[in-house]
């Protein structure tokens, strides 16, 4: 079986036999906040779809995994790994796009590995429709004001207060950056992020565990469903344990000649639930994101694409658009995993424009707050049950490390299955530097390798021609490493990063004031180098 078949559309066929025949799925389920999966629920094959449609926000970090029965039925079971991220999400729109639905050009495969030759990209840039805030608004405060606390909340739905509207169903939000800033009305309950810290958040140091391989069917067709990928699981199956590959070795000289590749274990650290998907071997899909499709388009031509994933277009699926693109981990057998969020601003200056002209209020945003500071909340937010998105998110970058360095670890899986996405209040150098020894397990082959790859970023960066012209917000650099020394760094994420008004270009170091744009992405990125580099044996 080749790649193409790997991870697609289900249909397992026997010798001589029918597609599907014989195919159970057994998808085990787990709480978002903890990562083992907890219940098993076997779903009829038909029912799958819709039903992992409706779970969408359990659908990450899950793997395939086939076995034998002893009648010689290939079950197929489906093992959902609870997440490490966010709630669930439909769309992912782009900033500044109050319209959350799109119709994005839907390419066929063979038009998508055409779109990764460079010179064939003339999709023009279609979200650069964002304004310099510079001088266009009069005085903007730094710190956006909360609400009248004399306003009183009336209930669920959206209410006006003091001229701010109360958005409850922060859920109803964009992940793509436009939500609590007067953003646009989407479907319900379909996109919000799912805080780290919130009820619907990941506990901290959780451990999971992993599959570490993956089967296909050379002699016969098999594909798995699109919408899930997907892993065995259970209880006996701990990281490092081997009884599943024997079982698998098994499978692999059955009269079904079923035959075992190599299969990764796929973790998503951070990020909004239910944006990814397996897509073909070694490749993911995204929930399609305008702003995001627009740069990962320009960086296959820049001299940043080793740094970002591949990218190849963007393809559908059960009607809902995606940015195809490499996966990061696919060369990695067990592998250790950083989510670090780069710059010193994590909300685009437009947001900031909106949330003044539609100020919306978010009672999530408010949650998340008082759980990890009851005392965070002014007097008038508590009155309110809400913050608005722009004052939640400056919290978040003083909590953090975001605002006296430039960046901020979001999570960390380590190759042992612990993993910990508990770095809110990681704030200072030192604790920061702590935190990243861990990581690298004081290895100082690894912290070798990720520094020099830090360094080549920085240097390409800085003669990057899109870096230069865009404002990157949100973007985070993904460490991955392995024991073997293996050790690279990529940037993913650019839901938030948008060109620049011509000629306007930013430096990245420069510290940001309303209207310069500047995003402090270098300045982040000289200070975690700086770190590593203290990290070194004899610095
Ligand atoms: O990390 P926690 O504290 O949970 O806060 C999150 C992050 O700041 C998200 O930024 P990022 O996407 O850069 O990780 C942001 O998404 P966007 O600003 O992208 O939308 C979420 O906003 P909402 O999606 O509006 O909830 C916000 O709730
Ligand atoms: N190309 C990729 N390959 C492997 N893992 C990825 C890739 N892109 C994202 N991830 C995983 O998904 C997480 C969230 O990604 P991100 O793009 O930030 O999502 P969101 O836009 O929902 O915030 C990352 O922390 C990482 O663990």
């Amino acid at each position: 079986m080749d790649k193409q078949a790997f991870l697609d559309d289900v249909s397992i066929e026997r010798n001589g036999g029918g597609p599907g025949m014989g195919v159970q799925w057994g998808v085990v389920v787990g709480p978002a906040h903890s990562c083992p999966a907890k219940e098993e629920i076997v779903i009829p094959t038909g029912a799958k779809n819709s039903y992992l449609d409706n779970r969408g926000s359990i659908l990450n970090s899950v793997e395939d995994s086939a076995v034998a029965d002893s009648s010689d039925n290939t079950v197929v079971r489906s093992t959902l790994r609870a997440q490490m991220t966010k709630t669930p999400a439909i769309a992912a729109p782009c900033p500044n796009k109050g319209d959350k639905s799109h119709s994005s050009p839907v390419v066929s495969k063979k038009q998508i590995f055409s779109s990764t030759d460079p010179s064939k990209q003339q999709h023009e840039t279609q979200c650069s429709n964002i304004s310099d805030s510079s001088g266009s608004s009069g005085i903007i405060p730094r710190l956006i004001v909360t609400c009248d606390s004399r306003s009183s909340r009336t209930g669920p739905k959206a209410t006006a207060i003091s001229g701010f509207s109360f958005d409850i169903h922060a859920d109803e939000e964009s992940p793509c950056s436009d939500s609590g800033f007067g953003g646009s009305p989407i479907p319900p309950l379909l996109f919000r992020k799912l805080s780290n810290s919130s009820s619907v958040g990941l506990s901290p140091a959780s451990s999971f565990e992993e599959s570490e391989d993956d089967f296909t069917g050379s002699d016969m067709e098999l594909n798995t469903h699109p919408a899930a990928p997907q892993m065995l699981c259970s209880p006996d199956e701990i990281p490092g344990s081997k009884s599943w590959k024997k079982v698998k070795t098994m499978v692999h000289w059955s009269p079904f000649m079923v035959s075992f590749k190599k299969r990764y274990p796929w973790v998503q650290l951070a990020g909004h639930a239910g944006n990814f998907q397996a897509g073909d071997y070694g490749k993911l899909l995204k929930r399609y994101c305008e702003c995001e499709q627009q740069c990962l388009q320009k960086l296959m031509a820049d001299p940043l694409r080793p740094f970002v994933p591949g990218y190849y277009g963007v393809v559908q699926r059960d009607e809902q658009d995606y940015n195809l693109m490499d996966d990061l981990l696919a060369d990695f057998d067990s592998p250790s995993i950083m989510d670090c969020k780069m710059g010193s601003r994590t909300y685009l200056e437009e947001e900031l424009v909106k949330a003044r002209e539609r100020p919306q209020l978010r009672r999530d945003m408010y949650e998340k707050m008082v759980e990890v500071d009851p005392t965070a909340p002014t007097a008038e937010e508590r009155d309110q049950q809400g913050v608005l998105k722009p004052r939640y998110m400056q919290w978040r970058e003083t909590l953090s490390s975001t605002a006296t360095l430039g960046f901020r670890i979001e999570g960390i899986k380590k190759a042992d299955g612990t993993c910990n996405t508990s770095f809110k209040k990681t704030k200072h150098r030192e604790q920061v530097k702590a935190a990243l020894e861990d990581f690298v397990d004081r290895n100082p082959q690894i912290l070798k390798s990720y520094l020099q790859r830090l360094k080549e970023l920085r240097m390409v960066l800085e003669k990057s021609e899109f870096f230069r012209t865009h404002e990157v917000v949100g973007s985070s650099l993904l460490f991955v490493h392995e024991e073997t020394g293996q050790a690279q760094v990529w940037m993913i994420d650019f839901g938030k990063t948008v060109p620049l008004p011509p000629p306007r270009t930013l430096d990245h170091r420069t510290p940001w004031v309303e209207g310069n744009r500047e995003d402090g992405y270098l300045w982040g990125l000289d200070n975690l180098i700086d770190i590593l580099m203290d990290m070194l044996p004899g610095a």
